[in-house]
Formats: C-alpha cells, structure tokens, sequence
C-alpha cells in the first residue's frame, strides 16, 4: 500500500498519473494564514530559499543555499556539473525523497507557504511545477495523452473548461504537438520532446515552473525556440525558476542570476551585470584573454554557446 502511495506521489514529475483526477491535497505543513507585514512581503516574494543544506546520504550536494525567486520574473541558477543545481530543483518541488536524498536544514517557501518536507503532488497544487532534466515524457503514451496526464493534480478549480485552456494556451505555444497529438511521444525529436515536458507541466496551470536544462542535449535551433518559449511564458505572466549550464542563454532570459559551485552560492546578482563581469565571462561563459584555452575548466564546447543569439 505504502510502495502504491509513493508511486501516486512520484506522478506529477516522474510517472503516470492516476487515472482519476484528485482535489489537490493541502501542503504538509503549510504556513500559517498572511497575518503580518513580514508575511505578505515573503508572499508577494515568491520563491524564498534560505540555507538549504541538502544531499543524498553521506554526500552532500547544498550547503547553506539561499536565494528568492520574485513573482513574476526568470531567475537562472548556472553551475557546472555536479554543481548541485538539479538537486536544488528536487528540493523545491519535493522530489529530493525520489533520488534517495533529503533537506537537513533551511526552509523552503512559495507565496508564504512552506514548502520543505511537502510532498510533490502537495506543491503542485502550490502552482510550483517541475520540468524535469531529461524531459521525462512517458513515451509509450500518445501526445494528446501526456498533455492530459499534466492536467491531472493542476491547482484550482478543475474540470473540461479549465484543462481546454491550458491545452489552447499550450497548443498555441507549440503547434507542432497539435499535429502530432496521436503520434507516441517517444517518436518526436528531442526539442519536440522537450516542448511536450514544458507543455504538460503547462497543463497544471502553474504559478511558478522549475525548468531544469530544458536545451540539454538539443541543436542550436531547437535550444533557441525553447529560449523564446521561456520568454513567451514569463511574458504572459508564469515565473520561471531556470537551471541551465548553458550560461548565455540563461542571462539573456533572467532578470537575476546564481552561480553555484560545490553546492554553495559562489555568485549572485542581476542577470546583464553578471553577463558583463569578466568573472562570469571567463569563468562560465568560456571567454578568456587567450579564447583558446578557456578558463575555469569549462568544457570545449562553451565558446561555442558564448554566440547564442541575442
Ligand atoms: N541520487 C543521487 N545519489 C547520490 N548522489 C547524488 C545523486 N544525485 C546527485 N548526486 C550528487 O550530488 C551532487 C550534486 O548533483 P546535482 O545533480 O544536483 O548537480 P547538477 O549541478 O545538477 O549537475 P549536472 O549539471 O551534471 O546535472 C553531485 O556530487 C552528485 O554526484
């Protein structure tokens, strides 16, 4: 029974779904009802991280990380591999127990409402949604059924009108995934892959996404209409919280950047002064006095995305 409950709560990120819709549970221990000054200012604050310390047994991957996602806005958090960037993700949307791993310290909270110790489903019904690395889609499943499989858990009123608009909102976002909506998902390409995971975590009608590198893997065309997707979302209203080691682009879409390096913040700041330092250039975007040999150990590839478009 207990193995068949964690299974249910992997849904919203990882497996399918039920196949009944259920009202979207209550956090596990949700903050108190906005009564203070201090309260409202957290809820209008979005995302709020303050001294995450996690990791998975012995290894600990954040050490003492803290960092606010403001309502409304791209931030980007950069890092390496290894950095511990997924890791922050899984703490945030719950699915940190999945991999093994857990919080030992910090708090996590969304709109005033605590996160840390909440379950997945419980934050999806938050409005705080994962796409995660890797895209995940269920392959087997048709696009049509992925993109219904998303809907399920979504916050708020539910029923045919609310999931026709998401998909309407998703469709329009991705014409490709209507003309191939009864094609099995495993069968798209990979930047159409990656469009389906956004879309179906478009489908529970977030609040906040969790993208972790959704241009992973992809060719530089691909990358770039997933670029502009991001924007188009933000644009119309969803705060994005994006993980990408891919630094250029991940500048040109935030307002405000973190640079993690062995689980801690090792810089932070608005997105255009961090793409300007020479630090940042040098270090992660593979710019360097002698372009040849880019600092940092970045790997060969980085001068490379230094020319991403805009
Ligand atoms: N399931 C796991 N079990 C044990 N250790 C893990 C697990 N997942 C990640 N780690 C370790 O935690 C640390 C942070 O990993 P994490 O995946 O968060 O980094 P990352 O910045 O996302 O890296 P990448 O860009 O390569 O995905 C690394 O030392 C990694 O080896």
């Amino acid at each position: 029974m207990e193995a068949r409950r964690q299974e249910a709560r992997t849904d919203a990120h990882d497996s399918p779904p039920p196949a009944e819709p259920r009202d979207p549970p209550e956090p596990a221990r949700p903050a108190g009802p906005v009564r203070t000054a201090e309260a409202a200012e957290a809820a209008e604050a979005g995302l709020v991280v303050r001294d995450l310390a996690a990791g998975y047994g012995p290894v600990t991957a954040l050490r003492g990380v803290s960092l606010e996602v403001p309502r409304g806005s791209v931030v980007a958090v950069l890092g390496g591999n290894g950095a511990g960037k997924s890791t922050l993700l899984r703490a945030v949307s719950g699915t940190l127990r999945f991999h093994r791993g857990g919080i030992a310290a910090g708090e996590v909270s969304f709109g005033g409402r605590r996160l840390s110790g909440a379950d997945p489903s419980a934050v999806v019904a938050c409005g705080v949604v994962q796409v995660p690395e890797g895209r995940r889609i269920f392959a087997r499943m048709t696009v049509a059924e992925n993109l219904r499989a998303g809907a399920l858990g979504a916050r708020g009123a539910r029923g045919r009108r609310a999931a026709a608009e998401a998909r309407d909102r998703v469709l329009t976002l991705f014409p490709v995934l209507a003309e191939r909506a009864r094609q099995r998902a495993g069968l798209l390409s990979g930047g159409e892959q990656q469009m389906l995971a956004i879309g179906r975590a478009l489908m529970a009608r977030p609040v906040m996404l969790l993208l972790d590198e959704p241009t992973l893997g992809l060719a530089p065309m691909a990358a770039a209409r997933i670029a502009d997707t991001v924007r188009e979302i933000n644009a119309q209203g969803t705060t994005v919280l994006l993980v990408e080691q891919n630094a250029a682009m991940a500048l040109s879409l935030a307002r405000h950047a973190y640079v993690l390096e062995v689980g801690e913040v090792a810089l932070s700041g608005p997105a255009a002064e961090l793409a300007a330092s020479d630090e940042v250039r040098r270090r992660y975007l593979g710019i360097g006095d002698d372009p040849a040999a880019p600092a940092g150990g970045a790997p060969a590839t980085r001068p490379a995305l230094a020319r991403w478009p805009g």
